[in-house]
């Protein structure tokens, strides 16, 4: 089974728009529970444009299901895992001014670091993630860290679609391929929709979970929240 974990920055960055609590991120997330997916999903950045550090302590309070916690693991990004002790921290390498998430890690150069951080998840009994391109030898290295998952960066899989899908999985096949048979369990996001989801997983059966975010907020627009939710959850089948 592969879950569906929404990630509701994008309710929080229509929120603070306003300066209000319109819509109420807390909402939405039990709404999103309610309706079905199996898991939420935050990125906090340092200068909290979208989900604040307030958000994730109250979202911990209340939210059932599976809390994936996505960011590049600063000090204050380590205080908060500390604190609220998600299910999931997801290692993220995006610069600060970034304008969403742009690519994995670079395991090798950054090997000892992201050690340090998985060990130091494990003791306070979080799921570790990091977040991956395709290439196989990064994989392995990752696996060495003694991470949980990798989350496999799917935004040139979701940019080469339409031109020619059977090669734009193909690198992820040979990634989830390699990560399952060295004993890492998969997770995948960024730019996947109703149009690419499917044959996603439909040719990575294994895959563990996958966190939406952008798309599926937007479709919610058009087809509400529930419905957009069901129809996610169908892809996943
Ligand atoms: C790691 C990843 O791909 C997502 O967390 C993405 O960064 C979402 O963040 P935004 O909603 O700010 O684009
Ligand atoms: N990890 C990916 C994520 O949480 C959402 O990415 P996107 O669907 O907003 O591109």
């Amino acid at each position: 089974m592969t879950k569906l974990s929404v990630n509701v920055n994008k309710i929080a960055t229509l929120r603070n728009a306003r300066g209000g609590n319109v819509p109420n991120v807390l909402q939405v997330a039990l709404d999103c529970e309610k309706f079905g997916a199996q898991g939420i999903t935050v990125h906090p950045r340092p200068d909290e444009r979208h989900i604040r550090y307030t958000d994730v302590i109250e979202l911990k309070q209340h939210i059932k299901t599976e809390f994936n916690i996505e960011g590049n693991p600063d000090d204050r990004f380590i205080k908060i895992i500390e604190e609220v002790n998600p299910a999931q921290v997801t290692m993220v390498p995006d610069a600060p001014d970034a304008l969403t998430s742009n690519a994995g890690w670079n395991v090798l150069k950054h090997f000892d670091h992201l050690k340090g951080l998985v060990d130091h998840f494990h003791n306070l009994g979080v799921r570790t993630s990091i977040f991956v391109g395709t290439d196989l030898d990064n994989i392995t290295a990752a696996k060495e860290t003694g991470t949980d998952r990798i989350e496999l960066y799917t935004e040139p899989y979701a940019a080469n679609y339409h031109n020619d899908k059977a090669k734009a999985v193909a690198p992820f096949v040979e990634a989830a391929q390699h990560a399952a048979k060295i004993g890492l369990d998969i997770n995948a996001g960024h730019d996947l929709n109703l149009d690419n989801l499917a044959y996603f997983k439909q040719c990575l059966p294994k895959l563990d979970e996958v966190s939406i975010g952008h798309a599926l907020i937007a479709d919610a627009l058009y087809l509400g929240l529930e419905e957009t939710i069901k129809r996610y959850l169908l892809q996943l089948k």
